[in-house]
């Protein structure tokens, strides 16, 4: 038999998901973030359900690494369902202000209703929540106007948790909640593989390098406008155009890295998830 792509460890998710299920008793709004390229793969199903009536405000990170009108896309897409995106760059704090202001908003409701019972008011709680590696801690830090939560390249690094005050109406679980991955859907799994946004899965490079040229060949042809003229090209001076993704591959290693294929997935891995092949949103709204 052979190896799956992509492995998870069942232990760690069902282990992850009961931390986040405990981080959410705590709090009134979730700041749900979702990686921009990849909105759809990085939303869990069983959000909406876990969150019960609790207000949420949906954040699509990594703008940057998209270009505008795929975010135009994307912004009217979301209206139509229903959801008001808020976008941000974490890294740079582009977007951070409104969302800490529709967290605050939603407060204004809660101390309504407890006013109306009698109770005082007080700061509405929030906790960020997302896949791993999506900036939930770039976020939080942003959101905190300074550097106290760990914010690593590495997957998988955010843990612990504590209370901190964001303004007089705003309270934030300092440790994100991170929502384990979905495992039923392959395109997805490779997805977040290739934007490294699948916390400590482990996967072989080639065959999500494989994925990721498939997807680019996909889409220049499908959604050119969501993605640079020919990124592949530019970037290696190899077209991409009249081979399949494997052969691609391999063509690259012998122009590149003598043969070395692993080690030019890796890079190829490396160059898009830094954005050396430019601004590509790796999803198109449904229908659009
Ligand atoms: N270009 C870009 N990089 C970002 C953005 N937000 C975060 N990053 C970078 O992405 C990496 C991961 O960000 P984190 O904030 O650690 O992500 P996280 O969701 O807390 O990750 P885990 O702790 O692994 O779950 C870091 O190198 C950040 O600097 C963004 O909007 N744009």
């Amino acid at each position: 038999m052979t190896t799956p792509p992509i492995q998870w460890y069942p232990g760690h998710i069902a282990k992850a998901e009961k931390a986040l299920k405990e981080q959410l008793k705590l709090v009134d709004v979730v700041l749900e973030v979702r990686d921009t390229r990849i909105p759809l793969a990085t939303h869990h199903p069983q959000v909406q359900e876990w969150l019960g009536n609790k207000a949420r405000v949906l954040v699509l990170n990594r703008v940057d690494a998209i270009l505008p009108q795929a975010q135009q896309a994307w912004e009217r897409w979301f209206r139509q369902q229903g959801e008001q995106p808020y976008f941000t760059n974490a890294q740079a704090g582009k977007g951070v202000a409104a969302v800490a202001k529709a967290a605050q908003q939603t407060g204004v409701e809660l101390n309504q209703r407890r006013v109306s019972r009698g109770m005082l008011p007080r700061p509405v709680r929030a906790v960020v929540i997302g896949f791993p590696n999506v900036g939930k801690s770039a976020l939080i830090n942003r959101l905190l106007n300074r550097r106290v939560v760990e914010s690593a390249a590495r997957a998988g690094v955010t843990r612990q948790l504590r209370w901190v005050r964001i303004s007089e109406q705003l309270e934030l679980l300092d440790a994100p909640g991170i929502i384990p991955i979905k495992l039923n859907n392959q395109l997805a799994a490779f997805k977040l593989a290739i934007c490294d946004d699948i916390g400590d899965a482990a996967y072989d490079n080639q065959r999500v390098a494989i994925a990721l040229i498939n997807l680019l060949q996909q889409l220049g042809e499908t959604a050119a406008d969501f993605l640079p003229h020919n990124p592949l090209y530019t970037r290696y001076e190899l077209d991409a155009v009249t081979m399949t993704a494997e052969d691609y591959l391999h063509a690259l290693a012998e122009k590149r890295h003598k043969g070395d294929v692993e080690r030019t997935a890796r890079q190829l891995l490396t160059d898009f998830r830094k954005g050396a092949l430019g601004a590509i949103a790796l999803e198109v709204p449904p229908n659009a």
